[in-house]
Parts: C-alpha cells; sequence; structure tokens
C-alpha cells in the first residue's frame, strides 16, 4: 500500500486532505503538522523521510500571511523556500514523489489573458518570491515531482482564510469594505484535495507544473458578495466597494491561472 505523508496537517489544505483520506483506502495517509515535522529543521525532515517508506509527500507546509511576509521576509524564505528544499532532498535521497502547493502570487498580475505554466513569473511581495524560490529549488533538486499553483485558497468550514473572515464580520454585523479592483480565482480546499489525490496520485499524471482552480474569474468583492449570499447575510447596505483596502503587501491586479 502506498504511504503518503502529509505536512502542514493542521493547516486548511492538509486538513482536508485529512478530512478526505478516509474514502482513499488504498493509500496509508500520515499527518503531521508543525509540531511533529517542522520543515525548517533538516534533521527531523531527514528523520521522518528516511524512516517512513513514503511513496509521496504532499507538502501543505507553508508561511500564508501575506502582510507578515513583508514584515518578516526571513521567516517565510525560511519556511517555503528553505523549508521547501529540505524537504525535497529528503525526498530525492528516499525517491518518494513531492506534491508541492504553491501560489498566484508569483505572478505580478499584469497579464489579463491569463497565465499557463509557461508565463514568466514576477513576484511582487515577499511571500510570492519566498514561494517561487521554493517552486526552484524543488526543480533544481529532484525531478519526480508535482507543484500545483492555486490561487485564493479557502475552506467553508476550517482555517483562517478570506471566506471564513468576511462570513465572521458580516456575521457579526460589522460594516465591510472590499477592494473590487484586484481579480483572481477562489479555490475550495476540498476541490484541490481531490485534485491531488485522484488526478494527481490515483490517476498518475506526469510530473511537473500545474495550475487548478476551481474558481471563475472575480475580484475580492465578488467573492464576498458570493460569500454573504451564501450564508444568508446579504444586506446590500454593510458591504462597500473600495479601491484601496491599507496593506503592507502588494498584491497581483489580475491573476487568472489556466
Ligand atoms: N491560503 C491561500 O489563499 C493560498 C495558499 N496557497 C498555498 O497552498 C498551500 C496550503 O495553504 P493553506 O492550507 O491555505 O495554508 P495554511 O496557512 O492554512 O496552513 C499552513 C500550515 O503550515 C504550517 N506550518 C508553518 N510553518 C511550518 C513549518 N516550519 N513546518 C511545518 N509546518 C508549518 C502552519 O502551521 P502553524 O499554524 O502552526 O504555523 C499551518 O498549519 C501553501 O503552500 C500555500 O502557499 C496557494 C494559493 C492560495
Ligand atoms: C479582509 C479584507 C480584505 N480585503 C482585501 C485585502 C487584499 O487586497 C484582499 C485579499 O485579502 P486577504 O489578505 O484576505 O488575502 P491574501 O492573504 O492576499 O490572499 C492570498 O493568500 C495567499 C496565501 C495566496 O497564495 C493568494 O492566492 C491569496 O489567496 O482583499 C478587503 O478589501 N476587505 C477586507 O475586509
Amino acid at each position: 500500500m502506498d504511504r503518503i505523508l502529509v505536512t502542514g496537517a493542521k493547516g486548511q489544505l492538509g486538513w482536508t486532505i485529512g478530512q478526505i483520506s478516509e474514502f482513499y483506502t488504498d493509500f496509508d495517509f500520515v499527518l503531521k503538522d508543525t509540531k511533529a515535522l517542522d520543515i525548517t529543521q533538516p534533521e527531523k525532515v531527514d528523520y521522518v523521510l528516511d524512516n517512513g517508506h513514503y511513496t509521496y509527500c504532499i507538502n501543505c507546509a507553508a508561511y500564508t500571511d501575506v502582510e507578515g511576509a513583508e514584515k518578516d521576509p526571513k521567516k517565510a524564505f525560511a519556511i517555503n523556500a528553505e523549508g521547501v528544499r529540505n524537504l525535497a532532498e529528503a525526498c530525492k535521497r528516499n525517491q518518494t514523489i513531492l506534491i508541492h502547493v504553491s501560489t498566484d502570487y508569483v505572478f505580478d498580475g499584469e497579464k489579463e489573458e491569463g497565465y499557463t505554466v509557461d508565463d514568466k513569473t514576477n513576484p511582487i511581495n515577499e511571500y510570492g518570491k519566498s514561494k517561487l524560490k521554493g517552486e526552484q529549488y524543488i526543480q533544481e533538486i529532484w525531478g519526480d515531482h508535482y507543484i500545483v499553483r492555486t490561487s485564493w485558497l479557502y475552506c467553508r468550514v476550517y482555517g483562517k482564510n478570506f471566506y471564513r473572515t468576511i462570513a465572521e464580520k458580516a456575521g457579526n454585523g460589522e460594516q465591510l469594505k472590499v477592494v473590487d479592483n484586484q481579480f483572481g480565482r477562489p479555490t475550495d480546499t476540498f476541490e484541490l484535495a481531490e485534485h491531488i489525490l485522484s488526478d494527481i496520485i490515483f490517476n498518475k499524471k506526469p510530473f511537473g507544473l500545474y495550475h487548478f482552480s476551481d474558481g471563475d474569474v472575480m475580484s475580492w468583492y465578488e467573492f464576498a458578495e458570493m460569500i454573504l449570499k451564501e450564508n444568508g447575510l446579504k444586506r446590500d447596505e454593510s458591504l462597500q466597494r473600495v479601491k484601496e483596502y491599507r496593506t503592507l503587501a502588494k498584491r497581483p491586479i489580475f491573476v487568472n491561472l489556466k
């Protein structure tokens, strides 16, 4: 039976994989949160990979605080770049296939027609730069990999994400101001988790770089509207369009992952 190591198991994607793992009875899942496996510690990474007989490692561990990365880029790079390098090296030594998740924020958002995997990257914030470096380490180190770039990831029922922040604020009766001039594709963690387990692992997709999202292109404002509607919270006066929401990090204006 193939063994699958999942890192970052308490994050929203790692948690989601845990939730659906029981339906994939051909695989033996081992879920490790930060405490059980800190990917920035090479000796821990080596120990876990060298002793686990894993066919796959799905890396869901990451530093995803886009604002925090501007303040502390060292931390973002330690996790999103050097941590990923540790995994790639240990995976190579153990012939473990590495499945890594990356982001639309590796692009600058200037190309409205959309981005394919052949398009040039040009991250405009520290989070995006650190994620790109992680991708590059994998590509340099270990051929048996999948890098799946996704965007605007959310889980309705677990974790910290835009969907839950907006639903919570609206539920508390807060007035919402949301930018209507940044566009992207929201992605449901359950759809991404199914894609990884079914399309990639079960159907043995060729190794390489992929883009995945299940949502239509929309603005954050339109996404917020959708969230309010879905939760029966739609009140016109509670949601206001704005052109600016004060943040430290620059964000790409328009990313349609194709
Ligand atoms: N969220 C999004 O909108 C998007 C995310 N992605 C990518 O998808 C992947 C999954 O993201 P998502 O589930 O949203 O992220 P989350 O922030 O929900 O989860 C990330 C997990 O990684 C853990 N982690 C942090 N540092 C380490 C470390 N040193 N060693 C091990 N684990 C660590 C965190 O634990 P702790 O809480 O203890 O720090 C957290 O549980 C990431 O690669 C992310 O870059 C891509 C596009 C969009
Ligand atoms: C919460 C909130 C955000 N915003 C704005 C700020 C920002 O421009 C945009 C998105 O806000 P957030 O900070 O929640 O999202 P952000 O952290 O930028 O989301 C990104 O996370 C990383 C991990 C990714 O990989 C990306 O794909 C993307 O999902 O919406 C508002 O206008 N109003 C609000 O009430």
